[in-house]
């Protein structure tokens, strides 16, 4: 799991497996534990990684547009994928914890934060596109990799200080990403952070962000 603050710590400064010839303590333990999350983890993400496809000039010319769609048509594949949403989520909100609110980013989110909010027991709401959603409405107009759009959130959806985490696939300029986020907080909502599949490096979305955020995989570095 690639930027992931919260493990990544965890990881780098407890001791490793081969470091320990002295008996086994409760802080090594909890290091072997992770250590399994970590190598199951990659494993998963290799598996997602030959999912996905690559086409170049799609939806214009110089963009390289990566379809998570592939990893759908594989019930198995679409397990991990939300355990994989589950445990980051667990990473983001504590061990037992559930956040209060899973907002989805349209159209890509809506194929995770259902699903995630069933099994977290949690609450889903959408961030829809511009025109889509009635009633008393938040929203704000951005720039992502392949152009402007438009967001909308219905206004009372986030209880004031609700703890929110925000799921897409892929985070490439962070415009939308942080449009997102911009709504959560116009609703009172109190922003834990960011999971993403994947993460276009290059081009630094998550420098936009001013909550955590978490990816599988790195591409287009
Ligand atoms: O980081 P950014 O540069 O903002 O780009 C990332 C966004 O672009 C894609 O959605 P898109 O707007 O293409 O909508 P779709 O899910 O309906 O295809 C993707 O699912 C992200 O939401
Ligand atoms: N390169 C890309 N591939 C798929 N979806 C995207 N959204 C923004 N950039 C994208």
């Amino acid at each position: 799991m690639s930027k992931s603050p919260v493990a990544t710590d965890t990881i780098q400064h407890g001791p490793s497996r081969s470091e320990s010839h002295a008996p086994t303590t409760s802080s090594q333990l909890a290091s072997n534990e992770i250590d399994g999350l970590r190598q199951q983890r990659e494993e998963q993400t290799e598996i997602f990684r030959q999912a996905i496809t690559k086409t170049p000039d799609f939806p214009k010319a110089g963009i390289l547009f990566e379809d998570i769609f592939p990893i759908f048509t594989s019930p198995h594949h679409h397990e991990a994928l939300i355990k994989a949403y589950e445990l980051q989520t667990q990473e983001i909100v504590g061990t037992g914890q559930k956040p209060d609110v899973l907002v989805g980013l349209d159209a890509r989110g809506f194929l995770i934060g259902p699903t995630l909010a069933l099994r977290l027991g949690c609450s889903f709401v959408p961030v829809r596109k511009a025109g889509k959603l009635p009633g008393k409405l938040q929203t704000v107009t951005y720039e992502k990799e392949y152009g402007e759009d438009s967001f909308a959130i219905q206004d009372n959806s986030i209880p004031t200080g609700a703890k929110v985490v925000i799921v897409d696939d892929l985070i490439a300029t962070g415009g939308s990403a942080a449009a997102a986020g911009e709504l959560v907080k116009k609703c009172g909502g109190q922003l834990l952070g960011y999971i993403f599949i994947i993460e276009l490096v290059g081009l630094n979305g998550r420098s936009k962000l001013d909550a955590p955020v978490y990816t599988l995989i790195e591409s287009q570095s």
